[in-house]
């Protein structure tokens, strides 16, 4: 996941290969529920793993769930409407399929045993999220449920009272769906001597997700009887039964980014998608059909969707989203690579999820430069010729960040010219955490951009600069990958004195060098599958990669592993002719001094911190003759590129540096503040 202030995507072209996707919400926090309300032991198999599962899973824990987790086993132990503490506050973060459900099975259980009183909260936008005609419900039901802030949203408590079931319990369903699912998970707790009515007031939205509640349902033992969308009967002798063991398919609206992938950039070949597919019990498989009828070309399994592109630029809509609430949000970034004006009816619930979605997606498309119009409950979005590099705000909505990183394919932009491209830059890239944390991850892993529009920053210096520190700070600022070039000349030094090649024969040393099999995982270093990184650091490979590198054959056998490193979202390349020779065409490019003096106090620290003792005269002297060295020497002297900004940090700690470093690229890029 990209824990950082923001993730700039850089122009992004054609996408293929398979991305394997994490477990539905919907599905998840059902199951979970569910398993909580149950006797004996239920097995959740790939489970999805995010913000809202982990406020469910805690607050089945508080209530006394045993819960053990095994890689893709998630083992729980129910309470078997019997919770172990009579009182307990749940924070339940902003997961509405948490604090809908929760509220109603809390409220009829808190009936149930005298003296039980629970809270339930969550982050600010889950206070204003609205929950009164569930409060609503309950109440008319004879639960006590008291809004402890504003009437009619959480925080509440449930605490006591008396069911009263003679009459059908009387729920609206055109606010949010997840009133009526909350009912249905939790009314076969009372539904033990007689039948349980649930009768819906007012037009259902969202249907689909209550198809959803009843099949799961189904599968814990409880038939609930539906009559139209109006009535739900739950039948008397109701009991949750476990069905022991439950896989959880992945989440179809997450889909949906990798369809709309596929759709715009699966030019050549198919983004294949793994975990969802035509046997889904999703509503938002549905999206499918919307992007289909843009124009994409897609094949379904049962359990997987292989998406290319079809008609481009892609086909304007007019559709009724209802059905596919979540998913529908991606067709409005869609919509900017159409043929015409697209619009999206029926969808006035974006306004109260996450953030207001209808009011965030016009903001947010219309900063990319798009016309958008914005009604009560539509959004028509026209196709947009040319793109203007925006920074996007995803207001804590995962789904904004998700969709709005379509729009960084606008090189392939029908409208557009096919040279003109920008970045996208999107603000809090770790609200994705919600649904999907390693979306960013699972983007990269299927996409390709030009190598020239990958951006990199180079940082080149003496040694003892701090080079590697900076880069390595300033790469997990940015969320970007490091090349420590100095690394490979001393990998080869390694694999050469391994070999017995000598550092004079340097068309050895450059096969050495060209036949090695390394592999990096994060700093780590792995010379034919074998973590060698301590090796690296030893004095002995230190002299003889220094005497290697100043063989031509040698530096050119690395060049093009040295490209290879340029890889999506950007990245950060440190050691000596980054700027100068690999990288010439980096967006910046530091050139890292300090002073002998400080260089030398620094190195004296570093081996006083190893318990090696130094004499910082010595340790002077020996820098500033390998700094001659290195300027002097015939090939590939140290010398700043012409285009280098010095940054000399002799008196500047390791956060200025960077934060110095990150001023300079940002003031190169062409965001606006806004
Ligand atoms: O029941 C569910 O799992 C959901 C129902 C939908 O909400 P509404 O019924 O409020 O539209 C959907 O937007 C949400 O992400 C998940
Ligand atoms: C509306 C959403 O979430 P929630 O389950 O919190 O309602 C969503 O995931 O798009």
């Amino acid at each position: 996941m990209y824990s950082i202030p923001y993730l700039d995507l850089p122009p992004l072209g054609h996408a293929a290969g398979t991305v394997q996707l994490p477990g539905s919400k919907s599905i998840s926090n059902r199951l979970l529920l569910l398993a909580g309300l149950s006797e004996g032991t239920t097995t959740l198999v790939d489970l999805l793993d995010s913000d809202d599962t982990r406020v469910m899973l805690a607050a089945l824990r508080t209530l006394g769930c045993a819960i053990v987790q095994d890689g893709r086993l998630t083992r729980i132990t129910g309470f078997a409407g019997r919770p172990q503490v009579a009182s307990a506050e749940l924070f339940l973060g902003n997961a509405g399929t948490a604090m809908r459900p929760l509220t109603a099975a809390l409220a009829v259980l808190a009936t149930q045993q005298g003296g039980a009183a629970y809270t339930l909260g969550g982050v600010k936008r889950m206070h204003e999220r609205p929950i009164g005609d569930l409060v609503d419900a309950l109440r008319g039901l004879g639960c006590t449920v008291d809004c402890l802030g504003t009437e009619g949203y959480p925080p509440l408590r449930v605490a006591g009272g008396t069911l009263d079931l003679a009459a059908p319990v009387k729920v609206r369903g055109d606010v949010s769906s997840q009133f009526l699912t909350a009912l249905l998970l939790a009314l076969p707790l009372a539904a033990t001597d007689r039948a349980v009515t649930i009768e819906v007031v007012g037009e259902l939205i969202s249907k689909p997700y209550i198809e959803i509640t009843l099949n799961l349902l189904a599968r814990f033992g409880i038939a609930v009887e539906r009559q139209g969308w109006e009535r739900f009967v739950i039948p008397a002798g109701s009991r949750y039964v476990t069905p022991g063991e439950v896989h959880v398919e992945g989440d179809a609206s997450s889909a949906s980014y990798f369809i709309a992938l596929g759709a715009i950039a699966g030019v050549d070949a198919p983004v294949r998608i793994e975990g969802v597919g035509a046997a889904s019990i999703q509503g938002d498989i549905r999206f499918k059909e919307a992007a289909e009828a843009m124009g994409a070309v897609v094949h379904a399994e049962p359990n997987a969707l292989e998406i290319r592109r079809g008609a481009w630029p892609l086909k304007a809509i007019d559709l009724d989203c209802n059905h596919i609430p979540d998913a529908a949000m991606t067709l409005a970034v869609m919509a900017l690579y159409a043929d015409g004006p697209s619009t999206l009816r029926n969808i006035a619930s974006w306004r109260v999820k996450e953030t207001d979605r209808i009011a965030a997606m016009a903001c947010e498309l219309r900063k990319l430069g798009a016309t958008v119009e914005e009604g009560e409950d539509f959004l028509r979005v026209e196709p947009l010729a040319r793109f203007q590099p925006a920074s996007i705000h995803t207001y804590d909505d995962h789904r904004m960040a998700m969709c709005l990183s379509l729009a960084a394919f606008n090189r392939l932009n029908p409208a557009g010219d096919g040279e003109h491209a920008v970045p996208v830059r999107i603000l809090d890239p770790k609200c994705v955490a919600k649904t999907f944390p390693d979306y960013f991850e699972a983007l990269f892993s299927v996409v390709e951009a030009r190598a020239a529009d990958i951006p990199v920053i180079t940082i080149d210096g003496p040694t003892a600069s701090g080079k590697g520190t900076l880069s390595a700070s300033v790469a997990a600022q940015l969320g970007w990958h490091t090349l420590d070039s100095g690394s490979l000349y001393r990998v080869t030094a390694l694999a050469a004195r391994r070999a017995g090649v000598s550092a004079d024969d340097e068309q050895g040393l450059a096969a050495t060098a060209r036949a090695m099999q390394l592999r990096f995982e994060g700093v780590r270093v792995l010379l034919a599958g074998e973590d060698v990184s301590d090796e690296l650091r030893d004095e002995a490979v230190g002299m003889m990669a220094s005497r290697i590198s100043a063989w031509p054959a040698v530096r050119a056998a690395l060049y093009d592993l040295q490209c290879g490193f340029r890889q999506l979202p950007g990245l950060v390349a440190d050691g000596r002719d980054m700027g100068t020779v690999i990288f010439p065409d980096a967006g910046l490019k530091i050139f890292l001094t300090a002073t002998a003096a400080a260089r030398a106090e620094r190195r004296l620290n570093q081996l006083i911190a190893k318990g090696i003792s130094a004499s910082l005269d010595d340790l002077r002297a020996d820098l500033e003759a390998r700094d001659e060295r290195d300027r002097t020497r015939a090939t590939a002297p140290l010398r700043p590129a012409e285009d280098a900004l010095r940054l000399d940090n002799s008196q500047l700690g390791i956060e200025a540096s960077v934060q110095q470093v990150v001023a300079w690229w940002n003031a190169r890029q062409p965001f606006d503040a806004r």
